[in-house]
This record gives C-alpha cells, sequence and structure tokens, in this order.
C-alpha cells in the first residue's frame, strides 16, 4: 500500500462515526465460516499492466477448493482485472501485460505451452452481461463438449447438456423448447444458461464477473441461490458491488483499493470486524 492510500484512509477515518456494516442487514445471511481446504489457485507477486499503466500491483492470494470467495471494492481497483488472470482472459486485450506466477493445482496457467483453450475450460467464466451464443438452447450448452470431445456419442451429449442445465437450476424452465434460441430466454434464464454452459466442460473454478448486475432481484436471487449450490462442486470466485451480495454467497471476502489486495479473510470478520481502515471505510459506506 502507498502513503497516498494511508492519508486518505485515514484523512476518511476522521470525517463520519463508523456505521458497523453489521447493523446494516442481518450477518446471519453471511454463508459460513472461511473452509479451510486444499489450495486450487494460487497467484504470487502478480502484477498486471495496461500499457504503462499498473492496474494490479503484486497481489498474492491463495483460492481454496470448494470455496466461494467474493472480491469486492471501489470502482477501478481491479477486481475484473485480477479474475481475469486467473484464466488468461487479459491475453485478449493487447495492450494487457501480466507478471507473477498463477497456479492451477500444480500447473503454471502462465506457461507459453499451456493450451489457453483447455484452461478456459478449466477455469469457466461467466460475465456481467448474459451472452449466450446466436444458438439452440441444447447447442449453447452442447458447444462446448463438443468442443473438447467430452462426449462418447449423442446420447452421452444430451446427458451431458441435461445434467448441466439441471445443475444450473433451469431444466424444468426449458426441457421442452430445447431447440428454441437461447437469446429468446429471460435475462436471468441466459444468465443461467451461460452458467450451464460453463459447467458442461466440467470446470474446476468458475469465475463470475457482477454476474447479476444485468438481474432483477427474482432473478439475481436464483443466480445466488444456484452459486451455494454449485459451491459444493466447484471453486468459485465472484467479483461483486453488492456487499449484501457477498455476505450472501461468499465464504471469504477479498478487498481490493487502487490495485492492492488489502485485506482477505472470512466475509462475516471482513464485514464487521475488518482488519484494516481502508475495508472498514468502504464497507462502512465512506467511500466507494
Ligand atoms: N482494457 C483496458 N484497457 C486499459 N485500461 C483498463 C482496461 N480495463 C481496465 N482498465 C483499467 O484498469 C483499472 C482496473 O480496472 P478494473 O475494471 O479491473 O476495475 P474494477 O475494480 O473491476 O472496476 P469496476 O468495479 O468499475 O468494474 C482501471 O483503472 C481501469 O481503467
Amino acid at each position: 500500500m502507498n502513503s497516498q492510500q494511508t492519508q486518505f484512509s485515514s484523512d476518511e477515518a476522521t470525517q463520519k462515526p463508523a456505521t458497523p456494516f453489521v447493523s446494516q442487514f442481518d450477518t446471519q445471511s453471511s454463508k459460513k465460516d472461511a473452509k479451510v481446504t486444499n489450495v486450487k489457485l494460487s497467484t504470487s507477486d502478480v502484477h498486471v499492466y495496461y500499457g504503462e499503466a499498473e492496474a494490479i500491483k503484486g497481489i498474492d492470494l491463495n483460492i481454496y477448493e470448494n470455496e466461494v470467495i467474493a472480491f469486492i471494492g471501489p470502482s477501478g481497483c481491479g477486481k475484473s482485472t485480477f479474475l481475469r488472470t486467473l484464466n488468461r482472459m487479459n491475453d485478449t486485450i493487447d495492450s494487457c501485460r501480466v507478471s507473477g506466477k498463477v497456479m492451477l493445482d500444480n500447473q503454471d496457467i502462465y506457461d507459453p505451452n499451456l493450451d489457453v483453450v483447455l484452461l478456459r475450460a478449466q477455469v469457466g467464466m461467466v460475465f456481467q452481461k448474459p451472452n449466450p451464443f446466436p444458438k439452440s438452447i441444447f447447442d449453447n450448452v452442447a458447444y462446448g463438449p463438443k468442443l473438447h470431445g467430452l462426449a462418447r456419442d449423442k446420447y452421452d451429449l444430451e446427458e451431458i447438456v441435461e445434467g448441466s442445465l439441471r445443475k444450473a437450476g433451469l431444466w424444468e424452465e426449458v426441457k421442452d423448447r430445447l431447440n428454441q434460441p437461447g437469446t429468446g430466454l429471460s435475462g436471468g434464464q441466459q444468465q443461467r444458461l451461460c452458467i450451464a454452459r460453463t459447467i458442461a466442460v466440467s470446470p474446476e473454478v468458475i469465475l463470475m464477473d457482477e454476474p447479476c448486475s444485468a438481474l432483477d432481484p427474482i432473478a439475481t436471487a436464483k443466480v445466488e441461490e444456484l452459486i451455494s449450490e454449485l459451491s459444493t462442486q466447484y471453486t468459485i470466485a465472484i467479483v461483486t458491488h453488492s456487499m449484501q451480495q457477498a455476505a450472501r454467497v461468499s465464504d471469504r471476502t477479498a478487498y481490493f483499493h487502487l490495485g492492492d489486495l488489502i485485506e482477505v479473510n472470512s466475509t462475516e470478520k471482513v464485514f464487521t470486524q475488518p482488519d484494516h481502515q481502508l475495508t472498514e471505510a468502504y464497507i462502512t459506506g465512506r467511500f466507494g
């Protein structure tokens, strides 16, 4: 952390009394204490640059198997940029350069010999805006398994599609119209279709970049419920602007500020007794 941030936080800290986040809504909604299991993804000294500008300033973070970790922080602090380092989505941006190490289990994901298409199946991504392919509901989900040769035959493919739609909580709503376009579904259904598409290639990790920001409260509740169900099987990292959402769905929360990772702790601790005054200023609404 640089001196400018310290200055900012101490100035801010004197301006208003803290409103404990805990009083704003029920902390019982905080999902559970952090599960400490195997490390699934690990970043060491990760820096990200867009041209000359440093957006991520050396982040070390372990993400554990089957946890849901939420990334929160003010706009522009680097949450999405950091999330995208976890499956090399930043490779698609010409001006972007990543240094440091990101390990998925024992595999260095920035190894030049690594198959990036396979990596993005292992570490899938769900975006802010639902982005189904202009194909049928069935083909949206079948696309990845076909590409990766995951189905032995037509029946196997049908099973994968049905299983993925069931896991995404969408099967009952679409089973009678699998041949209709995915783009014809409601926004919430489209997002669950995109989650089904991600699940269909058997990922180990699912990255979610503000997956509910384009959804209404009912569709949001469905996706949040889904995240909790999926966390029994997958490791999930989610960027969210909603602290309530982070509290509802995540085991741990990481607070970012100006490209630094300021604090990562159990979600309950971050929202009730944060270690750092910058985190406290954010969760009590003094800035962000
Ligand atoms: N494609 C890009 N080219 C240049 N700069 C970028 C690009 N994407 C992000 N940035 C810059 O990197 C910094 C971090 O942006 P990022 O989108 O990761 O933050 P964020 O915390 O996810 O923000 P938000 O909450 O607003 O989505 C910002 O200064 C942003 O302007």
